[in-house]
């Protein structure tokens, strides 16, 4: 691992931490201790001081975390302060749900084009958002900069879409359809896929019993 490269899992857990921290500094606390992140995040104490230590020494011991230090170091890390632009393909039930999502509340991404085939649709906006047809897709990525598309169109026309996103420059795709999509190997792909996740719960719900203090 490269020295300024952190495990996964850690990385996936940043966001949480970020959020977690904005908000205890907008109700006016000022520290935290590792064992009250916990109980917050659901992730054990030791979890949090091994994810930290990655970043060097930012807590005092007894004292537990500087609230606002930690959120700005986090912050900085994730890019906080960049607003991420982000395109949306398909503006279906999906598609519509997340554009009222709004991520900028949550996070440094927001969407800032959506695309359909839809002539319904297209040059409407959206929850804000301006509806394009599929053929000004390379044009406004690279007007707009952007790196991550949404994909939220029926699978059969995914792949297809993930090239055209690939060759506009995209570097990374929130796959909502179930085709695992083939890309090159400097594209990323994250697989949203709910129906799994429910599954997972239910088999959890069924199969595992929870140890006795929980
Ligand atoms: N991952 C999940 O948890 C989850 C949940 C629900 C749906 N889905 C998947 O998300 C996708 C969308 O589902 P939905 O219910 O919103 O469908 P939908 O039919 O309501 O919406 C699809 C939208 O894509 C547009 N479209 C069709 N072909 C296109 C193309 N070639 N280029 C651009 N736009 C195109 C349509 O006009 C429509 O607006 C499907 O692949 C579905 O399987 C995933």
């Amino acid at each position: 691992m490269a020295e300024h490269e952190i495990p996964r899992a850690t990385a996936k857990r940043l966001p949480i931490y970020y959020r977690y921290l904005k908000l205890l500094l907008d109700s006016g606390k000022t520290r935290v201790s590792s064992n009250e992140l916990a109980e917050a995040v659901k992730f054990d104490a030791a979890t949090i001081r091994r994810d930290f230590s990655y970043f060097g020494a930012l807590g005092k011991r007894g004292y537990g975390y500087d609230v606002e230090a930690l959120m700005n170091f986090f912050g900085e890390i994730l890019d906080q302060d960049t607003l991420e632009s982000v395109a949306l393909i398909g503006v279906g039930n999906l598609g519509q749900a997340l554009l009222n999502f709004n991520f900028h509340q949550s996070s440094n991404a927001r969407i800032s084009a959506a695309f359909d085939v839809n002539e319904d649709i297209i040059n409407s906006i959206q929850a804000g958002v301006p509806v394009y047809a599929m053929d000004d897709l390379e044009d406004q990525i690279a007007a707009q900069r952007i790196e991550v598309a949404i994909v939220t169109v029926p699978s059969a026309a995914a792949q297809e879409l993930a090239d055209r996103l690939a060759k506009a420059g995209v570097r990374g795709i929130l796959n909502f359809t179930p085709l695992r999509l083939d890309v090159p190997a400097d594209v990323r792909v994250q697989n949203v896929d709910l129906t799994n996740e429910l599954q997972t719960l239910l088999y959890f719900i069924n199969n595992v019993s929870l140890p006795a203090d929980k």
